[in-house]
C-alpha cells in the first residue's frame, strides 16, 4: 500500500518536528491497512485524534462556540461518502465512510449524521473543543443574538484563527497576508491511498475558525475537497470557499487523467487555483500507475504545508 498525507496548508507551524512525527505515524498506520479504504481511513483517524490539527479533536471553533466537523471519502469506483456538521464526533472520516458503505446516499449533515455515526458504532459526544481553542474564542468578545449579529462578528475574524486557512505569505504584492500573530499548528488533515489498481482519498476538517454556525465548506463537497478515479486520487486543504469555487482535488485528478504525473498535476492544479481566486490552498495527489517517488505529489502555495509518504 503506498500512502500519502497532509496535515493542511496555512500558516508555518510552531513545532513542526512534532507534526512530522504524527504525519510519519499516520503514514506507516496506512499502509500496514489491508485496502486503500482502510488505509485513508486509518491514517486521517491517528490526525483527528491529535489537538495539533485541526480535525476531530482541536478542531476550528465556529461563531457559536462549537467545533462541527465534516469529511469526504471517495474510492476509484466512484464510490462516495461525506458527511458534515457534526458536533462531537472526532472521527468524521469514519462517518462519511458509513454513508459511502451503508446508505444509497452521498451525503448526509448535522443532528442525522451524528445519529448515523451513534448507530454504526463511531464515538459520538467527544469534546472537540480544546482549553487552547476555547480562550481564544471567549477573547474575542461572542456574540449571542441571531446569524445576522453573527455576521457582524466573524466578519473581521473568519479565518483568523490558529488554521490561517488559506493564507498566504505576504509577497509585497497586497495580494497576500501578511504574517501576524500566531504562527498555525492546527489545520485540516487528508490522505490517499492506493494498492496499484485501486485508490481511496479522504479529508477530514473542523473547518475555518470563527465561520458561521453552520458553515460547511470544500472538505465534505465531492470534487473540491476529495476526488477520486482510476486515474487516481487527491485531497485538498486551505481557504474552503475558493477551492469549492474552482473544484480543486477534481481539477488535479484531471490533470493526471489528461496524462500528468502526480507532482505536475499538483503543481498545476495549485497554480490554476491561485491565478482564479488568488488565494491559498495546497493539494495531496497519488497516481497508482506510476512507481517510486513519481507515485505522489504535493503543491502548496501558502506559508507551510507537512505530508508524509509511505509504502509497504
Ligand atoms: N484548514 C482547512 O483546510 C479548512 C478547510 N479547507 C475548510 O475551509 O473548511
Amino acid at each position: 500500500m503506498r500512502v500519502i498525507v497532509h496535515g493542511g496548508a496555512g500558516g508555518a507551524p510552531d513545532d513542526p518536528e512534532p507534526r512530522q512525527a504524527v504525519l510519519d505515524e499516520a503514514a506507516a498506520r496506512g499502509a500496514d491497512a489491508a485496502t486503500p479504504l482502510d488505509a485513508v481511513e486509518s491514517a486521517v483517524a491517528v490526525l483527528e485524534s491529535d489537538p495539533r490539527f485541526n480535525a476531530g479533536v482541536g478542531g476550528a471553533v465556529q461563531s457559536d462556540g462549537v467545533v462541527r466537523t465534516d469529511a469526504g471519502v471517495m474510492t476509484s469506483d466512484r464510490e462516495i461518502g461525506a458527511a458534515c456538521s457534526m458536533p462531537g464526533v472526532e472521527h468524521a472520516a469514519s462517518v462519511a465512510r458509513i454513508v459511502r458503505d451503508e446508505t444509497p446516499h452521498v451525503f448526509v449533515s448535522g443532528e442525522h449524521a451524528v445519529k448515523l455515526a451513534a448507530e454504526f458504532g463511531v464515538e459520538t459526544g467527544a469534546a472537540l473543543l480544546t482549553d487552547e481553542t476555547r480562550e481564544r474564542y471567549e477573547a474575542e468578545d461572542p456574540p449571542r443574538g441571531g446569524p445576522r449579529e453573527h455576521l457582524d462578528w466573524l466578519a473581521s475574524r473568519f479565518g483568523s484563527g490558529d488554521d490561517r486557512a488559506g493564507e498566504r505569505p505576504d509577497d509585497g504584492d497586497g495580494t497576500g497576508v501578511e504574517a501576524s500573530g500566531r504562527a498555525s499548528d492546527h489545520d485540516t488533515v487528508g490522505a490517499v491511498a492506493t494498492d496499484g489498481e485501486r485508490v481511496a482519498a479522504v479529508t477530514s476538517t473542523g473547518g475555518r475558525s470563527f465561520a458561521l454556525a453552520g458553515r460547511v465548506g470544500d472538505v465534505p463537497q465531492v470534487g473540491s475537497g476529495f476526488f477520486c478515479t482510476e486515474a487516481g486520487g487527491a485531497s485538498a486543504t486551505g481557504a474552503g470557499e475558493d477551492i469549492a469555487r474552482v473544484t480543486l482535488s477534481r481539477r488535479a485528478v484531471g490533470h493526471l487523467d489528461d496524462g500528468l504525473g502526480a507532482q505536475e498535476a499538483a503543481d498545476r492544479a495549485i497554480a490554476e487555483f491561485e491565478g482564479l481566486t488568488g488565494s491559498g490552498a495546497g493539494v495531496i495527489v497519488l497516481d497508482p500507475t506510476a512507481a517510486g517517488a513519481d507515485a505522489a505529489g504535493s503543491a502548496f502555495n501558502t506559508e507551510g504545508m507537512q505530508t508524509s509518504v509511505a509504502h509497504e
